[in-house]
């Protein structure tokens, strides 16, 4: 069973006639795009921003009418993957690098609906490790301020052994916690780091979490009181 997949094209009946599109980034959210790129070809008009340089390319592909993020008023709906849900949809998201855009992306969205599988929902976020985002000055002396937050920091790597660098050109640290206990107040603490753009953290973000199980089961957790 192709969880990430059906999860995925669950979300996509919630896209609509004329509809501003947040796309998301990862090999969840490329399963919705392409599902997107199939209702467009068959006479879907929507316009679409989307949250990486993967995402865009994969979204032309497919004929998906994109907006640069400047001339995109509110976003109707965004589509994007997750790496953790805890029970309260807060996420950790920034596995694929690109933290930073759909954090951005999700801000400026009526609607954040996020796609996973069974596996990534959790009691307590954390054994993923927390993807943050640093600029490329001073990245030492960042890395050091993180470790001082009680987690293990590895600067982001690229399978050919270079340091990854996001489509921004900042850096990635992902820190290993194993358990975050507060992960709001994490997240401010983190954020009021100089050298620090944001992290991987989506508080009270989510609207809405597709979760679809290796039964073939999909369910919907919505977050009541936001949005
Ligand atoms: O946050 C993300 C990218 O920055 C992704 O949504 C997250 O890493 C999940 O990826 P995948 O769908 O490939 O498991």
């Amino acid at each position: 069973m192709n969880i990430k997949k059906l999860a995925a094209e669950k979300a996509v009946d919630w896209v609509e006639e004329g509809m501003m599109v947040g796309l998301g980034t990862g090999s969840t959210a490329a399963y919705a795009i392409e599902k997107i790129g199939e209702r467009v070809k068959q006479g879907l008009h929507i316009r679409a921003v989307a949250t990486s340089v993967q995402s865009e390319n994969l979204a032309r592909k497919w004929s998906i009418p994109i907006i640069p993020f400047a001339e995109v008023g509110e976003i109707d709906l965004t589509i994007d993957g997750a790496d953790e849900v805890d029970p309260d949809l807060n996420l950790i998201k920034g596995g694929g690098g690109a933290l930073l855009r759909e954090k951005i992306v999700a801000a400026r969205s009526r609607q954040v609906m996020i796609i996973t599988g069974e596996n990534k929902v959790v009691q307590k976020l954390g054994a993923f490790p927390l993807p943050v985002e640093v600029v490329t000055f001073a990245h030492e002396w960042t890395i050091e301020k993180l470790a001082s937050f009680g987690c293990k920091p590895v600067l982001r790597q690229t399978k050919e052994g270079d340091i990854f660098k996001t489509d921004n050109g900042n850096y990635t640290v992902d820190c290993h916690f194993d358990v975050i206990e507060d992960a709001a107040r994490l997240h401010h603490k983190l954020n009021n780091v100089p050298g620090i753009v944001d992290n991987g953290l989506f508080i009270r973000m989510a609207s809405a979490v597709v979760v679809a199980y290796e039964s073939g089961v999909i369910e919907v957790l919505r977050a009541p009181s936001r949005r």
